[in-house]
């Protein structure tokens, strides 16, 4: 479990970046943090990690504050992927995805069949191991950029914006593989995005932050959905526009659900066991 206490930000130059902040996130569950551009997401994420120190407040892994653990070593038990990857160019795909393992003092064998292995877990063909990253597409990329967070078999993987610079059929399919993956590993993951779609299809619990680091509502998206918490909610998840008011019309006899713009968005299933 993860656990902030008051936890608050302000950057040297008077930002505020993170107020007040209580937050717990669960163990073995995805957390998504999403709000918009500037709502303090990313130094919400990184403070877990020590690549940003709260100014004041109490950021805590299993009841230990990580303050008083040391942040390289922190570090390379925690896995982070970012957004394009951020590999390293002159790296080849495989050496780039068990740079912390052999940085860790892992053999060179031993790290080739783990990195071979990791690209198994996150579908990537073993074909491309020795490529560099610019021969991969941006998909493939960021495959790799996830095998690379997974090498040290962390508990914890963060995920800031990982998806957010591929096409949205790659991008679909990567959330669909995190779904799967997440569902064999059971990792605490903690992910951030701006895209409120993508923080209901990954988040077991979701946490809508505004402007200024603060938490407008946290909860399961069934959860938020139901009950937004206050007009920046509602306007935030699109349930003022209408968009997300489903509505039921006979259609060829079946009942068809249709979205708020009038388009088909599914049948009305007879068996209503959840499958
Ligand atoms: N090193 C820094 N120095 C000063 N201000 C910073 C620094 N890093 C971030 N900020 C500011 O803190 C606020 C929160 O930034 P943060 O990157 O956490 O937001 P975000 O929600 O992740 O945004 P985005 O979606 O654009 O990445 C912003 O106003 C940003 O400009």
């Amino acid at each position: 479990m993860i656990e902030f206490e008051q936890v608050t930000k302000q950057f040297e130059d008077g930002t505020l970046a993170v107020s007040g902040v209580d937050l717990v996130i669960p163990s073995h569950q995805v957390t998504v943090l999403v709000g918009s551009s500037g709502s303090g997401k990313t130094t919400l994420l990184r403070m877990i990690n020590r690549m940003v120190e709260p100014t004041s407040g109490t950021v805590s892994i299993d009841a230990e504050n990580v303050a008083d653990l040391n942040p390289v070593a922190l570090r390379r038990r925690i896995g982070y992927v970012m957004q394009s990857a951020g590999l390293l160019p002159h790296r080849r795909v495989l050496e780039n995805i068990v740079t912390v393992p052999r940085l860790n003092g892992m053999s060179r064998s031993e790290a080739a069949e783990l990195g071979l292995s990791l690209m198994d877990t996150v579908g990537l063909d073993r074909d491309l191991a020795e490529r560099y990253p610019s021969q991969l597409s941006g998909g493939q990329q960021q495959r790799v950029g996830v095998a690379r967070g997974l090498a040290v078999d962390p508990n914890i993987l963060l995920m800031d914006e990982p998806f957010g610079a591929v096409d949205p059929i790659v991008r679909a399919d990567l959330q669909n593989e995190l779904f799967r993956l997440q569902g064999a590993l059971g990792k605490t993951v903690v992910f951030v995005t701006h895209d409120i779609e993508e923080a209901f299809l990954l988040g077991d619990q979701v946490v809508i932050l505004e402007r200024g680091g603060v938490i407008a509502q946290q909860g399961s998206p069934t959860d938020i959905l139901a009950a937004p918490a206050s007009e920046f909610v509602a306007d935030f998840i699109g349930a003022d526009r209408g968009r997300r008011a489903l509505r039921l019309e006979q259609r060829e006899g079946a009942c068809v659900v249709v979205d708020g713009n009038g388009r088909p968005a599914g049948v009305l299933s007879e068996d209503a066991t959840p499958s």
